[in-house]
């Protein structure tokens, strides 16, 4: 049943026992005015973005707002570590696969948000870019005695997987070492969550060429991407950042955060 005020969340059909029925869904009240204020909100279809609408609007975060990329970073690997407690609160030993660009950047910023949140956190950086901002995140890390290996460890010791390898810039099919990083951690028990785009998707069409991961969870960041029409399980929005200047010229519809939360989950498929 959707909940009556215009957030685009539902209302649990059986609340959990500690919960009283309730008329509204539990979500979307608190944030709701200010959501209106920014124009942020409103019941109907949330925005799918397509690759080049993504990277359009990243560039003018960076260009009209101002923000820097370490900003939004920050922010968007925030997110990611707080659905991964949402989704995992019980599954602490976490693998964090991170790529060559920013979607590898959000990775290590979880990483640090997870050891601060007790959870023990190790990354995967194969390819990594000399620019100041990833050698500090690497830095940053290491200062908190984060692993960050080189290769793929014995996936025994993890419980989760976190598929920061690929975002909105993928393209082809995933080249080495990539490809087999990938391969390992779909045929491994790990639950996976995905960071923006699972990895070897196409942003737009989905696992197109079966290369693909098949998370179990994905956390789309400023807006889902057409890809996640095709993907079924839990979907966290994060990156709460984006100005209302932005929301109107890309007549982006996207759902309300709860209170102060970082995150918001999309519990309507049919709203994708
Ligand atoms: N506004 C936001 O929401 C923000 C999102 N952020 C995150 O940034 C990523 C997008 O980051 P970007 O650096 O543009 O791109 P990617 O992380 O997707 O990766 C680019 C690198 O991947 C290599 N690449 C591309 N295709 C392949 C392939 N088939 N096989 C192997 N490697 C590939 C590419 O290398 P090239 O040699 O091809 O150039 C790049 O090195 C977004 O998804 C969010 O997660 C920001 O954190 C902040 C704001
Ligand atoms: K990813």
């Amino acid at each position: 049943m959707p909940c009556p005020c215009t957030c685009l969340f539902s209302i649990q059909a059986t609340p959990a026992p500690s919960q009283a029925p309730s008329s509204r869904c539990s979500k979307c009240c608190v944030s709701r005015a200010l959501s209106e204020r920014l124009g942020v909100l409103s019941r109907g279809q949330i925005t799918l973005l397509g690759q080049e609408e993504a990277i359009a609007i990243d560039e003018e975060l960076m260009s009209t707002p101002g923000f820097s990329v370490d900003q939004l970073m920050e922010l968007a690997g925030l997110s990611v570590a707080s659905a991964v407690v949402e989704a995992y609160p019980d599954l602490r030993r976490v693998l964090i696969l991170c790529g060559p660009g920013n979607n590898g950047g959000d990775g290590l910023v979880a990483a640090r948000h997870l050891y601060h949140f007790g959870y023990s956190p190790t990354v995967v950086y194969p390819k990594r870019p000399d620019k100041q901002l990833f050698v500090n995140l690497v830095t940053q890390c290491e200062q908190l005695k984060i692993p960050v290996l080189s290769e793929l460890p014995d996936l025994q010791g993890f419980e989760v997987a976190l598929d920061a390898v690929f975002g909105f810039s993928f393209k082809g099919t995933p080249r080495p070492p990539f490809a087999e990083m990938l391969k390992a951690i779909q045929i491994s028990s790990l639950k996976v969550m995905s960071v923006d785009i699972p990895s070897g998707w196409d942003v737009e069409k989905g696992d197109t060429t079966g290369d693909g991961l098949q998370p179990d969870a994905l956390i789309s960041l400023t807006a889902p991407k057409k890809a996640a029409a095709h993907f079924n399980g839990r979907h966290f929005l994060g990156g709460r950042f984006v100005p209302p200047g932005i929301v109107e010229k890309y007549k982006l519809r996207l759902p309300a955060y709860p209170g102060v939360s970082q995150i918001v989950e999309l519990l309507d498929k049919s709203e994708l």
